[in-house]
């Protein structure tokens, strides 16, 4: 879909030759106390795109463009679709890859599964 609205279909082939996929599973402690903690620091994810799904503890928060952190919440079978820095840098700058973090309050654990697509070259 991003390749399509781009015009540039052409370099899917190679685009798909050239991706791999890596599939993480995190788990987040609930704090011991009542205070919010940091479960994940800030960050842009360094591949192409990140698409997560989580059970039903908030936590993930996005950075916006003026500057404010905005909750993610979570709706059963809803995915989160992140932009890395390899498809900001490929696509000039026109996708935006956001700032996100993890912040944890509450007594329940936080589970999200992550699928990172990756350019091979940054596979290690
Ligand atoms: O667990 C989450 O919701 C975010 C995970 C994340 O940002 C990452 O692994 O890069
Ligand atoms: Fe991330």
């Amino acid at each position: 879909m991003i390749v399509e609205s781009l015009g540039v279909e052409k370099y899917m082939d190679e685009h798909m030759n050239s991706t791999n996929y890596r599939l993480r599973l995190m788990k987040y402690k609930e704090p011991q106390s009542d205070e919010t903690k940091i479960g994940l620091h800030a960050h842009t994810d360094k591949n192409i795109v990140t698409i997560l799904y989580q059970n039903q503890v908030k936590g993930l928060e996005i950075l916006t463009k003026d500057g404010q952190w905005i909750n993610v919440d979570p709706t059963p079978d809803t995915f989160t679709v992140m932009i890395g820095d390899s498809l900001h840098a490929w696509t000039n700058g026109r996708m935006h890859a956001p700032f996100h973090r993890v912040m944890m309050r509450g007594n329940e654990a936080r589970y999200s599964i992550g699928l990172f697509s990756i350019e091979y070259l940054l596979v290690d």
